[in-house]
C-alpha cells in the first residue's frame, strides 16, 4: 500500500519552557488541500516549521511518504516545497535570478534548471515580469515568487504558512486561485487564521488550539459539528408568537420580521414534521421551513473552547 503523504506521530515542541504545540496526531493519505486552522498564537507556524524542517520537534516523529525527517531530512525534503510566513525573498534580484538560486539550493542538476524555472514562472504568471526587480513587484506579485520557489523541484507537497495574509483583497482572491491551481497535481496544506479561507479553497480541515490538534475532519463534518437546534420557518398565514410556542417541541419562538421566525428546538426534525403537520392543520400557509446550521463562528468558539 501507498504510505500516506505525511503522517505525524505524537509530535510535541517547546521554546526553552514553554510548550508550543503538544502531542499532535494526524495522517495526510490522499491529495487536497488541507487547511491548518488557528488562532493567533495556536501553535501552527510552529507546526509547519517543523514539518518542512525548519525546526527540530522536542519530541515525536513526522514522515513523508514514509520518510522519517529525523533520520533523513535531505530526502524528505526534496518531496516538499515551503512557503514560510515571511517569504524568504532577495529583493535585489530580478524574479528568474531568485528563481535560479532556488534551484540551486534544492541541489537541482544544473541541466534541470532552466526546465523548472520556465515551469514555475508560467505556472505562478509572473513569466512577464521574470526580468523585473522583486523589490519593486506588488505584495500579490511577490508572494506569486513565493510560491514560485516552493514548487521549483516539482514537490508532492507544498506547505503555505498564512498565504495570505497582509494582501489586498483583489490579492487575496488570486493568490487563492493559484493555490487551487498548484494543488491540481499535489498536495497543498495552508495554514489560515481565517475561517473563511478554508471553506472558499480547503477539503480538509486540521484545526489547533493553543497546541492541542481540536479537530481533523472534511469541511462539511466541520460545518456540522455542532448539532444544530434551530429551524427556520417562513408562514403567509401566520399566527402569533405565544401560538407557534405551544408547537410540541418548540422551546422558544424568534421574529426574524414579517412572517418569519426562527424556533429553538430539542429536536429539530420532529419540530419540522410537528410544524407541517400544524400548518396543514391550522391553514399557517407553510412557504419555507429548513434547519439551520450553526455559524462558522460558533463552531470555532466551541472548538477553541474544547483546549482549554
Ligand atoms: N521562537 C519562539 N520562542 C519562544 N516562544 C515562541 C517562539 N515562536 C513561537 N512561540 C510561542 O509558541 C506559541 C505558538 O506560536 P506559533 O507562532 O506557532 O503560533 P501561530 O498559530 O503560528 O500564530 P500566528 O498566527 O500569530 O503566527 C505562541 O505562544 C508563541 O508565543
Amino acid at each position: 500500500m501507498e504510505k500516506p503523504i505525511v503522517k505525524i506521530e505524537n509530535v510535541s515542541h517547546r521554546y526553552s519552557v514553554q510548550w508550543a504545540i503538544r502531542d499532535i496526531n494526524f495522517e495526510i493519505p490522499t491529495r487536497g488541500i488541507y487547511g491548518l486552522l488557528g488562532s493567533n498564537g495556536a501553535g501552527k507556524s510552529t507546526l509547519m516549521n517543523i514539518l518542512c524542517g525548519v525546526l527540530r520537534q522536542t519530541e515525536g516523529d513526522i514522515f513523508i511518504k514514509g520518510i522519517n525527517t529525523k533520520e533523513n531530512s535531505v530526502a524528505a525534503k526534496r518531496l516538499m516545497g515551503f512557503l514560510p510566513q515571511k517569504p524568504p525573498l532577495h529583493m535585489d534580484l530580478t524574479i528568474e535570478e531568485f528563481l535560479y538560486h532556488c534551484a540551486g539550493i534544492r541541489l537541482m542538476p544544473d541541466s534541470e534548471i532552466p526546465g523548472a524555472v520556465e515551469n514555475a514562472l508560467t505556472e505562478c504568471g509572473i513569466l512577464h515580469f521574470r526580468n523585473r526587480l522583486i523589490r519593486n513587484l506588488s505584495g500579490g506579485y511577490q508572494q506569486r515568487v513565493g510560491i514560485a520557489q516552493a514548487i521549483i523541484h516539482s514537490p508532492e507537497l507544498v506547505v503555505f504558512d498564512e498565504p495570505t495574509n497582509g494582501l489586498d483583497p483583489n490579492q487575496i482572491l488570486e493568490i487563492r486561485n493559484l493555490i487551487k491551481k498548484i494543488a491540481e497535481n499535489r498536495t497543498v496544506i495552508l495554514s489560515t487564521h481565517m475561517l473563511t479561507e478554508v471553506q472558499a479553497i480547503c477539503n480538509h480541515i486540521l484545526m489547533v488550539e493553543e497546541g492541542h490538534m481540536v479537530f481533523s475532519g472534511s469541511v462539511d463534518e466541520f460545518d456540522n459539528y455542532i448539532t444544530p437546534n434551530t429551524v427556520f420557518v417562513s408562514l403567509l398565514d401566520a399566527p402569533a408568537p405565544e401560538v407557534l410556542i405551544e408547537v410540541p417541541g418548540v422551546t422558544r419562538v424568534e421574529e426574524l420580521g414579517g412572517t418569519k421566525f426562527r424556533l429553538i428546538a430539542s429536536d429539530v426534525n420532529d419540530v419540522i414534521e410537528q410544524m407541517v403537520e400544524y400548518s396543514y392543520k391550522n391553514a399557517w400557509r407553510l412557504n419555507e421551513i429548513r434547519v439551520e446550521k450553526s455559524s462558522l463562528n460558533a463552531i470555532f468558539a466551541e472548538l477553541s473552547k474544547k483546549s482549554k
